[in-house]
């Protein structure tokens, strides 16, 4: 869970000179540019002293995100996403293995340069930490006040930050006179300020609603093109994973269960943990069907319910009259729908199969030559 205090403190912990605080990071990645934006966990752990005892939340993380690619990572509550994120910009310190951050790992950063580091990463909230009594300008502006930047480049950089997320008519205006997604668009052109490598994303469409998450989502795919930046978020909702990230990262108990591509995790999840994350994404057989599901054709006009895969692991699309074709008889589509995720097909049909001169078993394999994965479920009577 985020702790406020520290959220408000990302932005004020720096010393008093801290414009000069930038330097020793800046120098020490400098000709390291191939590694800009990229990240690494290595046998991470976290331990936290609860009220009952020590917390395990994370352990044994091995994990790299890319530079400039949108990496999610999902995981039921508790599964310890919070702590991962935080590590990043060491909100919280792991208590084993490392964080390496352009090859460089950050565990034994002092005051001066952990003040460096947060400068280039930037970082997004649910409930978007806006100061009420502040303008959006004045909001945006903190970071670099913070930084001794001069009052001339804060100006312009507030700017151009402002027309950057689309804000540019807003500037004297208070976050109560705000939208939701307005008031994220001035989070997002906070965390810009410093021209971040990293932008880290706490479920920060999770307090919008569906319309106004898309518009925050385009935002951050559009910033993450531009800026060539590497985004990081956590999430619950599935959705945005399969909107808006490359790569995504399922945590269970604190452990990395399951990685990989959106469209291979999405379309054949193989941990548990993962399926159940992902089933609300399922779409199940409808109640109407389930209640006259037979195992074995007692009429000749009974109808064989198949649900046909897509996963993205082929090139293979729904081919209609292929159903029709290889199937024979009528071919009728119950419900299912496919999509397309980084260019590739997913999804489920379920198809009735009606006259068909083929048994069950021969149109299980004439199904798998058209679709990834099939599962007979049984029959119904004819409609
Ligand atoms: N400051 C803390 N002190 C003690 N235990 C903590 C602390 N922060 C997190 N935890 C515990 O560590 C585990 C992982 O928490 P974390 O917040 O990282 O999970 P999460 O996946 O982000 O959960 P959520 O989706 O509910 O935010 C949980 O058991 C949580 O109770």
């Amino acid at each position: 869970m985020s702790s406020l205090t520290s959220e408000y403190r990302y932005f004020d912990d720096a010393p008093s000179q801290g414009g000069e605080a930038a330097a020793p990071a800046a120098q020490a990645t400098a000709g390291n540019d191939a590694l800009h934006g990229h990240l690494r966990f290595s046998a991470l752990g976290k331990r936290y002293d609860g009220a009952q005892g020590k917390v395990r939340a994370l352990q044994g993380i091995d994990l790299t995100v890319r530079r400039g690619e949108i990496f999610g990572i999902i995981g039921r509550s508790g599964a310890g996403k919070s702590s991962l994120l935080r590590t990043i910009n060491r909100l919280e310190r792991p208590s084993e293995g490392r964080v390496l951050i352009d090859g460089e790992d950050i565990a034994g950063y002092d005051t001066n340069r952990l003040v460096a580091l947060r400068r280039r990463i930037g970082m997004i909230f649910q409930h978007f930490n806006l100061l009420a009594a502040k303008t959006v300008g004045e909001n945006v502006e903190l970071p670099l006040r913070v930084a001794g930047v001069p009052r001339e480049r804060r100006q312009r950089k507030v700017e151009e930050v402002l027309r950057l997320v689309g804000l540019e008519g807003k500037r004297d205006a208070y976050p109560a006179q705000l939208s939701g997604g307005q008031k994220q668009r001035v989070g997002i052109a906070r965390a810009l300020v410093h021209d971040p490598e990293i932008l880290l994303c706490d479920e920060a469409t999770s307090a919008l609603d569906p319309e106004t998450t898309q518009s925050i989502l385009a935002l951050l795919r559009e910033i993450n093109r531009r800026l060539k930046l590497t985004v990081v978020l956590i999430t619950h909702e599935m959705e945005v994973i399969r909107e808006i990230c490359d790569r995504v990262a399922v945590l269970e108990r604190g452990e990395l269960v399951e990685q990989g591509p959106v469209w291979q995790v999405f379309g054949a999840p193989r941990h548990p943990a993962t399926r159940t994350l992902l089933a609300p994404l399922q779409q199940k057989l409808p109640e109407d069907l389930l209640g006259q599901l037979q195992d074995g054709r007692r009429q000749p006009n009974d109808r064989l319910l198949m649900e046909l895969r897509y996963t993205g692991a082929s090139e293979r699309e729904p081919d209609l009259a292929g159903f029709g074709m290889r199937f024979g008889g009528r071919v009728t589509l119950l419900q299912g729908g496919v999509e397309r995720i980084q260019g590739r097909t997913l999804g489920q049909l379920l198809l009735a199969v009606a006259d068909s001169p083929l048994a069950a078993e021969a149109l299980r394999r004439q199904a798998l030559e058209v679709a990834d994965g099939v599962e007979v479920l049984g029959y119904v009577a004819a409609a």
